[in-house]
């Protein structure tokens, strides 16, 4: 489904990952696993127990705490740390780019990574965002999976004027790994990403809080009798909080607004109930079982 054609060279010959947790520990595996992605893999990650256990599962070739260093010389860096910690990356790693560079990042907003990481990239250096759709409540170097990207999506955001060479590059990058591409702008991606990952997010962390919030005996009978229903909702809150919390903080526009439509039709649910309105109830229920159902198509498809 996902031809790609093969390069006799990979595209990266020095290829950095700086953050080996989850996603990028996914991007080392896949790039072990079906080649033609990069020669020497350097991995760093400010955790000594991650850098540790990456090193331990061979996750790469090289292996630092230091960004700076990690970069020199590379023609391709990719961060896969939380998002909040990009500027800080990024005004670290810019003066040691090497001319031809291509920085792309995983992060799950795009707006705001742009608008903290674009200022410090070098005239001589493509930067090419990118947001792989995928992923598992799990992190860490233990998570990863080679497969993870298969026949998801990772959306790219590049700024007008990017040499599309450099993008062509990341796209290949995530064909191999199995993904599907699109090149969108990155509000509409923030927007888009609100509802169909953020609010949801928000909305796992906060029903397991007002359950966790009920009184003594309840509490128990909540986990006693928690089934799947409740279950499903467990396993999105259980993801990373700092993660989390960096998405909602970089994302706040678009969640907030997806929030206030959200409560709206929250709220007509909630009247329909109280009036009894059976019709409604129906109606919307019908609705939501015909987007589980065509979700389930497009993946068989
Ligand atoms: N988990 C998902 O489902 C998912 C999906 C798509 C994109 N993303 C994005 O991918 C990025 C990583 O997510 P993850 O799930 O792999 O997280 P993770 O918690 O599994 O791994 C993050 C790693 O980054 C390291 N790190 C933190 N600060 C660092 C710094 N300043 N320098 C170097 N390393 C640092 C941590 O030690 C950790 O090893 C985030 O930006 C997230 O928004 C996550
Ligand atoms: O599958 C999950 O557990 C995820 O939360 C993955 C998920 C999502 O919401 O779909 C989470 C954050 C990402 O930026 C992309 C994908």
């Amino acid at each position: 489904m996902f031809m790609v054609e093969r390069m006799v060279e990979p595209i990266f010959k020095r290829l950095v990952i700086i953050g080996i947790g989850l996603i990028g520990s996914s991007i080392t595996r896949g790039a072990r696993a079906y080649g033609g992605i990069a020669d020497k893999i350097v991995i760093c990650d400010t955790s000594p127990a991650a850098l540790a256990r990456a090193e331990e599962l061979g996750l790469g070739d090289e292996y630092t705490s230091d960004p700076a260093k990690a970069v020199a010389g590379a023609d391709g860096v990719i961060l896969c740390a939380p998002v909040g910690t990009y500027a800080a990356l990024a005004q670290a790693i810019a003066p040691h780019l090497a001319p031809g560079c291509v920085l792309s990042d995983v992060g799950s907003t795009k707006q705001s990574v742009m608008q903290d990481i674009t200022p410090f990239v070098p005239a001589n250096v493509a930067f090419v965002p990118a947001h792989p759709i995928a992923g598992t409540e799990f992190s860490g170097p233990d998570a990863g999976l080679a497969d993870l990207f298969r026949g998801r999506w990772s959306l790219l955001t590049p700024p007008a004027g990017t040499a599309e060479a450099a993008i062509v590059k990341i796209e290949t990058m995530w064909k191999i790994l199995g993904a599907q591409t699109a090149r969108m702008d990155a509000a509409h991606h923030d927007r888009v990403i609100a509802i169909v990952s953020h609010l949801p997010h928000l909305i796992a962390f906060t029903i397991c809080g007002t359950a966790d919030d009920l009184a003594g005996e309840t509490r128990g009978e909540v986990l006693q009798f928690a089934a799947s229903g409740f279950r499903d909702f467990t396993r999105i809150a259980a993801s990373d909080p700092v993660m989390w919390r960096d998405i909602f903080l970089n994302n706040k526009d678009a969640l907030l607004e997806m929030f206030a439509r959200f409560s709206e039709d929250a709220q007509a649910m909630a009247r329909a109930v109280r009036k009894g309105d059976a019709d409604y109830i129906e109606d919307k229920i019908n609705r939501s079982r015909k987007i589980r159902k065509s979700l389930i198509d497009i993946k068989q498809a």
